[in-house]
């Protein structure tokens, strides 16, 4: 099991600074959505420049034109590169088709997917990397997990890798461990924390004991 560090609400420096603090204790830090809304695609290429040895995601959201906002973000040095699932098949094609072309992968993203099982299954089919539920900030806001949609989806899920994302801290880790994600995706459970260090390394050994 990984443990991918999502950074949203902060520049590149303050990406880099965090990064620098906790690189020992994370898979793959994630460019968040707010950061390449804020600075670009240039946050990507910062990061991997920086951190050559870590994998870097950049969370775009595609919803359209696949293959070209692919292509964009490997450009820019993205190892994965997120794509929602709420999108037409043909788009998540045209991401997988590009993203294999330089040995890049893709993550769909299952965020306000009303069937969860069933486009899991469609978009495991269609050879993507990794299939993830999620929760994101409105939805946390309204008190609500993905931890029921991960086991929904453990059993339809048959080539991918799964992923959770959406409000993860350390106390609620033993219970997402406990679905068996390959993936456990974390921004505020570590950004948020006065210790962030400390919080990675906990994090860390919880999921690689898992
Ligand atoms: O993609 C996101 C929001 O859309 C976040 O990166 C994701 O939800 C992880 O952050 P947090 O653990 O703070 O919820």
């Amino acid at each position: 099991m990984k443990l991918q560090l999502a950074l949203d609400l902060v520049n590149i420096d303050g990406a880099k600074e965090i990064v620098s603090e906790v690189a020992g204790f994370i898979d793959i830090v994630e460019i968040g959505t707010p950061i390449v809304i804020n600075e670009g695609l240039h946050a990507v290429k910062a990061m991997k420049e920086a951190f050559p040895a870590l994998t870097v995601l950049a969370d775009l959201k595609i919803m359209d034109a696949g293959g070209y906002e692919v292509m964009k973000a490997a450009e820019a040095g993205a190892d994965i590169v997120t794509v929602l699932g709420v999108s037409d098949d043909s788009t998540i094609k045209g991401a997988v088709e590009e993203a294999k072309k330089s040995g890049r992968e893709i993550l769909v993203d299952l965020i306000n997917v009303k069937d969860i099982a069933a486009r899991a299954a469609e978009v495991d089919a269609l050879g993507v990397d990794y299939v993830c539920v999620h929760s994101g900030y409105d939805h946390q806001a309204e008190g609500k997990n993905s931890f029921a949609d991960l086991q929904a989806i453990k059993s339809v899920v048959k080539q991918a890798k799964t992923a959770i994302a959406g409000g993860i801290k350390l106390n609620t880790l033993p219970e997402v461990i406990a679905a068996g994600p390959d993936l456990v995706i974390v921004g505020g459970g570590i950004t948020g924390e006065s210790d962030q260090k400390a919080a990675a390394a906990e994090m860390k050994r919880l999921v690689s004991q898992a």
